[in-house]
């Protein structure tokens, strides 16, 4: 995910001179400068000493151990910062599930942190980052966190934290279920006996056309899907197929279990 947030950063103008990766893994950091040019360390803390917003893209359970690594610099120049009246580094977390609370508390009191949960398209800077953060936020780190997070996609902040894990199930995790949708129809395609090449772009310029017009309508979903629906047509045959599945309810136990996922990694 750290990937695709710098390829999208890079890619809207932002300068891979300006970005620092710490990874642990040679072959991590070889293959980031290669692709992006961006610094690159092999300790986190030298994040803290070289940036002013610093973004904790490991797994959820790495995230405790991270932030040990960061806190006693941290701690130190934001303490400096504070008596030259400066601005607080500001720390974001994409960890999946991690509650605001749970990083707070390995981090120096009064860190500005967001916890936000964007998405794989931001690498084509088309991604949707949910970002929270409990009550008070600097003006600055909230413009900050948006800024940076606009700059890979479009943003939503939310007022409740316990909606993060429906961020999860319905952004973070969802290009893949719409991955696995083209894949399934794909399959179906090929088995109808479409050529591979002719199969893949009919899925997917019309996952593209369905989704842009979706994006440009103001009619609602279901409305637009009777305007495909001819009576007695070929589409009214598939929406039955889906519909005799129980479609809605796969999708929603399917996002529940995500949600769910997503919680109990907050327990850890
Ligand atoms: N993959 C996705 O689409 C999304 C992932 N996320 C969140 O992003 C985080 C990372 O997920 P992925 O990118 O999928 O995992 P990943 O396994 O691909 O990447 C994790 C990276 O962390 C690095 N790493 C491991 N230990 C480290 C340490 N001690 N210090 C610094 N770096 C270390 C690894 O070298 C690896 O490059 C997770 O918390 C996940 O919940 C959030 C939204 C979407
Ligand atoms: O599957 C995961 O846990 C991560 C979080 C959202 C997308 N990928």
């Amino acid at each position: 995910m750290a990937s695709a947030i710098i390829r999208g950063l890079v890619k809207h103008g932002h300068k891979s001179e300006h970005i620092l990766v710490c990874a642990p893994s040679q072959h991590t950091r070889s293959r980031l400068v290669k692709e992006f040019n961006v610094r690159v360390h092999s300790d986190n803390s030298a994040a803290v000493a070289f940036a002013d917003i610093i973004i904790l893209a490991v797994k959820p359970f790495i995230v405790p151990l991270v932030c040990d690594e960061l806190r006693p610099l941290l701690g130190q120049l934001n303490e400096q910062r504070g008596d030259q009246g400066g601005e607080q580094k500001l720390v974001i977390s994409i960890a999946a599930g991690l509650t605001h609370a749970s990083i707070s508390d390995k981090l120096p009191r009064n860190t500005q942190l967001v916890c936000a949960m964007p998405n794989l398209p931001t690498a084509i800077g088309k991604g949707l980052t949910g970002l929270y953060v409990p009550g008070h936020l600097d003006r600055q780190a909230f413009d900050d966190a948006e800024q940076l997070m606009r700059a890979v996609g479009d943003t939503v902040w939310l007022e409740d934290e316990n909606q993060m894990a429906s961020i999860v199930a319905t952004a973070g995790s969802s290009p893949a279920y719409f991955f696995l949708f083209l894949e399934a129809m794909e399959k179906a395609a090929i088995a109808q006996g479409l050529p591979p090449k002719t199969a893949s772009k009919a899925v997917l310029q019309s996952a593209m056309g369905a989704v842009s017009m979706a994006m440009a309508s103001k009619e609602g979903l279901a409305n637009l899907r009777h305007q495909v629906t001819s009576p007695k047509g070929t589409t009214e045959q598939a929406v039955l197929a889906f519909q005799h599945g129980d479609l809605d309810a796969l999708v929603a136990r399917a996002m529940d279990s995500a949600a769910r996922r997503a919680k109990e990694l907050a327990l850890g």
